[in-house]
């Protein structure tokens, strides 16, 4: 391909952030503008780089996300310079950014990528603990050598895979709804893997295809300090793989679910002792006994909306994240979403000339493919990146750009409980309202087949295990076949549907 011309304003392309959307986007424009340098800044000395991509399908894609030093990426691309340096403030109106180093940068396309951070159930108490970054995680690993009892919070995918993961340690599993894992899977998916929870562990895990986490530059960084404070690149895929999670005891799974309660108040034992004293009716723990009677004198108590308290030695804050937008974007006038990520439009455009944003720290406020949704993950941080740098080009060169196909699917693939898990389109008939049907198909230990109908037609699907469908049923939601005939037989395993519709 012919390179393109370089573009005569002034400054330059600016990414901040060296997570998958800031380090995609950076070589994106690397690739398009190879007599320009693209400057990549960002606070943690590793950076995560995207290798062994795969189109799998025409919407789902597989990839190993590795953590490489700066200069690995420099080597790469000659045109990318990196500054390991936090951005302090955007001056949107001159143009420029501000780092901790004390330089100023001018630019003339901007991308923020500044990911997101763990929205906590409580700020600043050493015994909630949030995972975002490979250093929370050796935290939480560290603390974790030395538990009894954890007490997580929340019901999305850290949680999951926390829950699972976690050996020898009792865990206690505060969610707000009746099922376990709302963000992913309905009532009925939640009750396929519920089973998996509670048997035995296996010894020899099943690889499966998926993306994978590979922590290279971590290890020959780990020297360095990267006195970032809380500004690491997220984790993702498989982060847990190199962890050791293992607590004091000597059995895999010790799990107890309490069901639509959330946190009322966090006591510290001396707090605790003391409320303990003015005789404060205390609730009942999952043993059903008092816990005045517990002997365990634990770090922290959690009590919970449904009126029971429990000890524990630290607890899990797996409650979500907020976009990085705080401090260094003040001052500007940036639209916001509800959930507080900035507002980018079509063409990853924020309300603010010039600045484009990718990957967790923004909102996609475009006009959604009724098949698609914005969900804070992996694959939708390196699209978005990959996807800016495209729309950056072309504002510079002037030429028009559609939404990238990616968008047109909501794609998912991960593992949860040791089963491979692919999420696809309105897979949990989200926007539909009462107006759709599900269809299922469901064999104990081995697989989950769930698919949303409207009107005849595929709108999304949820495929636990190895069912083989994944591209069969992407077809089918893209291009909307009038599936009305085949009724229940769509989902009968005796019909070989890639031979229908591939
Ligand atoms: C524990 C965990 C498990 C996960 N598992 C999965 C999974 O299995 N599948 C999946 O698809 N997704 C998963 N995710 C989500 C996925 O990791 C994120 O959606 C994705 O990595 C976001 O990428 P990003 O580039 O937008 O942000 P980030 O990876 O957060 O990168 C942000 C970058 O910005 C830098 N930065 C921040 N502030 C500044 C500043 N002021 N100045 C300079 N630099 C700054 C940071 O240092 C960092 O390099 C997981 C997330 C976590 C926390
Ligand atoms: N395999 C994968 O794909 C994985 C993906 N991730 C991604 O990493 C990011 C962080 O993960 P995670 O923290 O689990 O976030 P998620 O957004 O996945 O889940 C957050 C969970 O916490 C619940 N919650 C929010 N606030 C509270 C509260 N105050 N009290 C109790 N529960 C609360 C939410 O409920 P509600 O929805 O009702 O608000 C939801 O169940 C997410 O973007 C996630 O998608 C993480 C791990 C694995």
């Amino acid at each position: 391909m012919e390179a393109a011309r370089p573009p005569s304003t002034a400054g330059r392309f600016v990414v901040v952030g060296g997570g998958i959307a800031g380090v995609t986007c950076a070589e994106q424009l690397a690739i398009q503008f190879p007599s320009e340098d693209i400057l990549l800044i960002t606070a943690h000395p590793v950076i995560k780089a995207v290798t062994n991509f795969k189109q799998v399908s025409k919407v789902l894609e597989e990839f190993d996300v590795e953590e490489q030093p700066k200069t690995m990426l420099e080597n790469r691309f000659p045109n990318i310079k990196v500054i390991q340096s936090e951005v302090k403030q955007l001056k949107s109106k001159e143009h420029c950014i501000l780092t901790g180093d004390g330089s100023q940068h001018v630019y003339k396309k901007l991308c923020l990528c500044a990911g997101a951070k763990p929205k906590l159930i409580c700020e600043g108490n050493p015994y909630v603990l949030g995972i975002r970054d490979t250093d929370s995680a050796q935290e939480f690993q560290k603390q974790l050598t030395k538990a009894k009892r954890v007490m997580i919070i929340g019901n999305g995918g850290i949680a999951l895979e926390l829950v699972y993961e976690i050996e020898g340690c009792e865990v206690i599993w505060a969610i707000k709804d009746k099922a376990i894992g709302n963000t992913f899977f309905d009532a009925g998916a939640a009750e396929f893997l519920t089973s998996k929870l509670i048997a035995e562990k296996p010894e020899a895990r099943i690889a499966h295809k998926r993306t994978r986490y590979t922590t290279e530059g971590r290890k020959k960084e780990a020297q360095t300090k990267s006195g970032a404070g809380n500004l690491g690149s997220a984790l993702g895929p498989d982060w847990h793989e190199g962890l050791n999670l293992k607590g004091t005891k000597e059995f895999s799974h010790k799990v107890h679910i309490e069901t639509m309660c959330e946190v009322k108040k966090i006591y510290l034992q001396e707090e605790f002792r003391i409320s303990k004293k003015k005789s404060l009716p205390f609730p009942r723990d999952h043993c059903n006994q008092s816990v005045t009677t517990d002997k365990e004198a634990w770090p922290v108590y959690v009590e919970l909306t449904n009126e029971k308290t429990y000890g524990c030695d630290f607890i899990v804050s797996a409650t979500g994240v907020i976009p990085n937008t705080e401090p260094f974007l003040c001052g500007n006038n940036f639209d916001l979403g509800e959930d507080g990520g900035l507002k980018v439009d079509a063409h990853m455009h924020t309300s603010v000339s010039d600045v484009y944003a990718a990957g967790d720290i923004c909102t996609a406020s475009w006009p959604p493919s009724p098949f698609w949704q914005q969900m804070r993950l992996w694959t939708q941080a390196r699209q978005m990146g990959w996807y800016a740098a495209k729309c950056m080009a072309a504002a510079i060169l002037g030429e028009s750009i559609d939404l990238d196909f990616s968008f047109e699917l909501f794609a998912h693939v991960t593992k949860f409980f040791n089963y491979k898990v692919v999420l696809l389109g309105k897979y949990n008939a989200q926007g539909l309202g009462s107006d759709h049907e599900l269809m299922l198909r469901c064999t104990k230990g081995q697989e989950y087949v769930k698919v949303v109908m409207q009107n005849g037609q595929m709108m999304g699907a949820v495929l636990i295990g190895e069912t083989d469908l994944e591209e069969t049923f992407e077809n089918l939601i893209l291009n909307q076949t009038d599936l009305s005939s085949y009724g229940e037989d769509l989902l009968d395993p005796n019909i070989d549907l890639e031979d229908y519709f591939d």
